[in-house]
């Protein structure tokens, strides 16, 4: 668990980060989002001691960063930047066995664990392993920066507009295969971005950033249906939408939902976004579709209309 407790960064006389608190908890992910300057990576920065705080406290655990050797600190916890930082002279193998080599791991360790998380990111260490940089696009470089930060095993991840670099399509599936490993599932993750979408996508809290300050710390269904204040109201205004959708759950609708018949019949499940959930409505002949809780016992039927106008009914409550 990461708790920052009124944590501060001046750089001369301006602020980059002022009184800043949070707290992460183990295995969950937590998004700094704002716009550009607002003093997201300065934060993520501070939680690895890449920059120091001015003022305030950093915990990791239980302990002051502050007391940690900087070094061991850093190669304790996963990094990944949005532009991949891999090393062009080093293979990719080369690449991502640094910190396990730092680590004094023998070499037959190295290659298995190398071997193993880049299969992991769909790259054979056979056809990859030895290629440089410079012969792997941007989506595949991106890929063994998430296995070179994975690679030991680190239970915590900043990850800094990790997928920023990628177009939308790949930036999309590199991160559905980023969050479909299995181990990926129990880290806890600090992510920055400024693509809302990805917020919400990825974000168990979210927290938006104004100006060196966190203007509202909360899930995506807080800030669209309990904004804090008008900036943060105004700032999701132009996707609104799409936002509240996404920030809505099959869960939220499920008691009005009319029993379904027989098997499910999508990948949809209670979970689901109803954004997610018109999509693929969207993309079927047929009107409806069935869906399971995760017990798989009820069965519910779902259209467009049922969405449509829960969604109306939920709006007029707030
Ligand atoms: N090393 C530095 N020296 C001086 N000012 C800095 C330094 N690093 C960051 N800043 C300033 O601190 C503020 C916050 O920067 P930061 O990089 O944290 O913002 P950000 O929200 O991550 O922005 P972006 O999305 O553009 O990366 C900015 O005004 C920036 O110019």
């Amino acid at each position: 668990m990461i708790v920052a407790d009124n944590v501060s960064k001046h750089f001369g006389l301006m602020a980059a980060v002022e009184n800043v608190s949070f707290e992460v908890k183990a295995g969950e992910i937590m998004v700094l989002l704002g716009t550009s300057g607002c003093g997201k990576t300065t934060t993520l920065k501070m939680l690895n001691r890449l920059i120091d705080a001015t003022s305030g406290t950093i915990t990791i655990d239980g302990r002051d960063i502050r007391t940690r050797n900087r070094e061991e600190l850093r190669r304790s916890i996963g990094y990944v930047s949005q532009h991949h930082g891999l090393f062009p002279h080093y293979t990719v193998a080369e690449n991502i066995g640094i910190v396990p080599g730092l680590a004094g791991w023998n070499k037959a360790e190295t290659a298995r664990k190398t071997g193993h998380w880049l299969e992991q990111l769909r790259l054979p260490s056979d056809m990859y392993g030895s290629k440089y940089p410079d012969e792997l696009s941007g989506g595949q470089k991106q890929r063994v920066a998430l296995a070179r930060a994975l690679v030991a095993e680190p239970p915590l991840l900043l990850m800094d507009e990790p997928f920023g670099a990628l177009d939308p399509v790949t930036r999309i599936a590199v991160r559905n295969e980023f969050l479909a490993i299995q181990q990926v599932k129990s880290k806890t993750i600090v992510l920055v971005t400024h693509d809302i979408q990805e917020a919400f996508a990825l974000g168990n809290t979210i927290c938006l950033m104004h100006e060196g300050r966190i203007v509202q710390a909360g899930s995506a269904h807080d800030l669209m249906f309990d904004p804090a204040n008008a900036f943060v109201a105004n700032f999701f205004d132009h996707q609104r939408y799409m936002l509240e959708l996404s920030a809505l759950s099959l869960r939220d609708i499920w008691q009005q939902l009319p029993p379904g018949e027989g098997s499910t019949t999508s990948k949809l499940s209670i979970a689901s976004s109803l954004w997610d959930a018109l999509d693929v409505l969207s993309g079927r002949e047929s009107a409806a579709v069935q869906v399971a809780d995760p017990a798989g016992k009820d069965v519910r039927g779902l259209t467009f209309s049922h969405i449509l106008e829960a969604y109306s009914r939920i709006k007029n409550e707030y």
